[in-house]
């Protein structure tokens, strides 16, 4: 029976939670006093959203074949990226069969390669490559992860990254990730701060129980290197995403400067297997975090992923909900995934992309078992009101 072929793309918009789970209301633990690149300007250090990390807001792609069956995705990206969809890309998928998902990658990543490469391009095409996925599994009956070769192990288990590590390790999560709160330009006080925050925390939860920081690119080197062998104090496992993303010379000399047995971690803003290529050859990390709804999609990730495996690096990706759990679940060099706490305290278990998902998973006791339901199976809540804001 030949398979069917792509009826119509659409793209819509949302805001509020879902993929760009840092659009929240006030009082939540994601955008209180987190250091970042423009904490150096005092008027944008207590929040985030104050320099606009949530100005694009959700991006949702829903792919129909010409038998109704409807596969969808979603991204950061709005309506930037709901443009590019309809304006630009749908055209590579209308009317192709709904199995060309390699060549229609290399057309979506080509035909953008003036305008795109990185950043909200490829946002979009991982969004419309896991749209894709979600479709095939559908018409196939399937699991995504049972299109990725199958489980090679029978659950997932979980580190949790929020403001409450000591919460964490209650709810059988093997690690918590904390936000870095204080950057260089707080100076030693605000070094003295997150050393406070961290011996805090330490002292709550068990030695078994990894403690890891989340710099979020807001370090230069010589404050990540003292941080990384102050906070090997209190047995810091890993500094994530201490300098920005493209400065990859840091990232090498950071991981020759970090204590022994300490990993230097980044990638949830890298893009293709290009960036990664880098990342890799140049020595930067014992564990990439790519995340498939913004490096390129599971096309993409399956290539970044054989490539660090050769490379002898694991693959922990960003946390992204069953869009990562579907491909974890099938890679030996994923051993473990995150889980990020989407309750404004960090003080319960809630879907990451809430309210956007119904029939999202969620770690219980710190580990999940996927079901078997086709595609990544989830469906999206009607009662979030989706805008087409260019239809055709
Ligand atoms: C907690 C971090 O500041 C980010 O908000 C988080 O999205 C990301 O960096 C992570 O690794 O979960
Ligand atoms: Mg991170």
């Amino acid at each position: 029976m030949a398979m069917p072929r792509i009826r119509a793309v659409r793209a819509f918009v949302v805001r509020g939670g879902g993929a760009d789970y840092h659009d929240q209301g006030a009082e939540h633990w994601i955008d209180d006093h987190i250091a970042t690149p423009m904490a150096k300007y005092p008027e944008y250090r207590q929040s985030r959203q104050a320099f606009g990390l949530n100005v694009l807001g959700t991006l949702v792609v829903e792919v129909e074949a010409d038998d109704g069956t409807v596969g969808f995705a979603l991204t950061t990206a709005g309506e930037p990226g709901a443009y590019i969809v309809e304006r630009h890309l749908a055209r590579f998928l209308e009317g192709a069969p709904v199995t060309d998902i390699e060549r229609i990658w290399d057309q979506l990543y080509n035909a953008t390669l003036y305008y795109g490469r990185k950043g909200i391009v490829v946002n979009v095409i991982s969004a419309i490559d896991l749209a894709l996925y979600d479709l095939l599994g559908k018409l196939r009956g399937e699991p995504v992860y049972a299109l990725l070769g199958g489980p090679v192990r029978d659950e997932l288990v979980f580190y949790a990254t929020g403001a409450r590590p000591d919460l964490a390790e209650g709810m059988g999560f093997i690690g918590g990730k904390l936000p870095l709160h204080h950057g260089p330009a707080e100076g030693p006080a605000g070094m003295r701060a997150n050393l406070r925050e961290l011996q805090t925390m330490r002292e709550r939860v068990s030695d078994d129980f990894f403690l890891a920081w989340d710099c979020w690119m807001s370090l230069d080197l010589d404050y990540a290197t003292r941080l990384a062998h102050a906070g090997a104090e209190f047995g810091l496992r890993w500094i994530e995403e201490a300098l920005p993303p493209d400065d990859y010379w840091g990232y090498a000399e950071l991981r020759r400067r970090v204590p022994p047995g300490m990993w230097v971690t980044t990638g949830e803003h890298e893009s293709t297997r290009y960036g990664f290529r880098l990342l890799l050859e140049m020595g930067c990390a014992d564990l990439i975090q790519p995340d498939v709804n913004w490096c390129g999609g599971i096309t993409e990730l399956l290539k970044i992923s054989a490539l660090a495996d050769a490379h002898g690096a694991m693959v922990v990706p960003h946390g992204s909900s069953v869009y990562s759990y579907h491909f974890v679940v099938t890679r030996h060099n994923s051993p473990f995934a995150e889980f990020l706490m989407m309750h404004p305290q960090a003080s319960e278990v809630v879907p990451m992309f809430s309210p956007l998902l119904l029939d999202e998973p969620v770690p219980v006791n710190g580990r999940l078992k996927l079901p078997e339901t086709p595609g990544f199976g989830v469906r999206l809540n009607p009662e979030c009101e989706l805008h087409r804001p260019y239809p055709r």
